[in-house]
C-alpha cells in the first residue's frame, strides 16, 4: 500500500503572508491525520519563508503518524533534524533561492557527502531518503550512499501527464524496478495531484509513499469553498 504524507508547507506560507497564526500549522497537522493522512511532511528552507524551524519542534509531538522532514543538509538543517528526531528525513539538493525543489541529487558526484550525512541520521534511528531524478544511473549510485529510500522527483511526470503524454511514466517505472532489485525503498513527490496520482501509483511498482502539498492544498481550497461560502451566506441571512 502507498502511504500519503501531506506536505503542509503551503499552510505555513498562507500563515506567514498575514502574520499571526491563521491557519495554525499544528492544528492542520492534527486534522490532516484525523482525516486519514498517514504522514506529515515539512520542508523548512534556510530563509524560513514557509515552515519555520520552531514549527518543526511544535509539530513533533502532534505528528503521531510519520514525520518526514525534507531539506538540503546544511549544518543547521542536520542539527534541526537530529534534535527533532522525525521518522524520516528526505535530503533535497535545493539552492537557497530556489522557489521550490528543482533537481535531484547527483548521487555519484555527492556520494561521499551523502554517505557521511546519511550515517549521521541513521545512527540516531532516523530513516533516510534522497531526492533523485528518474535516472537509472542516479538510482544505482544511490545504493552506495547507504540510504534506505529514494524519493523520485515527479515534476517531469506531472508535466508530461498534463500534456496527455502517458509515456512520461516510463523512466519512473524503470527506476522503480532497479530500486526494487537493489532493495531501496521508493517514495515519490512533487506536483502529484488528484489528476495524476492514480496512473502513477498503478504503474510504479513498490511505491511506498507519496508526499503531496501544493496540489492537495489547492484542491482542498476548491473543494471546500462552496461549503464555506454557504456557511457565510446562511449567517448573513439569519
Ligand atoms: C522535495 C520536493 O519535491 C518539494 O516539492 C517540496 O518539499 C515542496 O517544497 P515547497 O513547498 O517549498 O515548494
Ligand atoms: N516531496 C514532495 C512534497 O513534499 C510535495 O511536493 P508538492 O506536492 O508541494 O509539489
Amino acid at each position: 500500500m502507498t502511504k500519503l504524507s501531506v506536505n503542509i508547507n503551503k499552510i505555513a506560507t498562507l500563515r506567514n503572508s498575514r502574520g499571526g497564526d491563521v491557519p495554525n500549522v499544528v492544528q492542520v497537522a492534527k486534522d490532516a491525520q484525523k482525516f486519514g493522512a498517514e504522514g506529515i511532511t515539512v520542508h523548512p528552507r534556510p530563509d524560513e519563508r514557509h515552515i519555520r524551524y520552531q514549527d518543526v519542534f511544535d509539530l513533533r509531538p502532534v505528528v503521531t503518524t510519520e514525520f518526514n522532514i525534507e531539506g538540503n543538509p546544511i549544518r543547521k538543517f542536520i542539527d534541526l533534524v537530529l534534535k527533532a528526531k522525525p521518522e524520516q528525513v528526505t535530503l533535497v539538493p535545493d539552492a537557497e533561492d530556489a522557489i521550490t525543489s528543482n533537481a535531484g541529487w547527483d548521487t555519484m558526484k555527492h556520494r561521499d557527502f551523502l554517505k557521511e550525512v546519511i550515517s549521521e541520521f541513521k545512527a540516531k534511528g532516523i530513516r533516510t531518503s534522497i531526492f533523485v531524478d528518474p535516472d537509472p544511473a542516479m538510482v544505482k549510485a544511490a545504493l552506495h550512499t547507504g540510504t534506505d529510500r529514494i524519493e523520485l522527483y515527479t515534476e517531469e511526470y506531472a508535466k508530461q501527464f498534463a500534456k496527455g503524454n502517458k509515456a512520461g511514466i516510463a523512466p519512473y517505472v524503470a527506476c522503480a524496478e532497479i530500486a526494487n532489485e537493489l532493495g531501496l525503498g521508493i517514495n515519490a513527490g512533487h506536483d502529484l495531484s488528484l489528476e495524476n496520482i492514480s496512473y502513477f501509483k498503478n504503474k510504479v511498482p513498490g511505491l511506498l509513499e507519496v508526499s503531496i502539498g501544493h496540489a492537495l492544498i489547492a484542491e482542498s481550497l476548491y473543494q471546500g469553498m462552496e461549503y464555506v461560502i454557504n456557511q457565510y451566506l446562511s449567517l448573513l441571512r439569519s
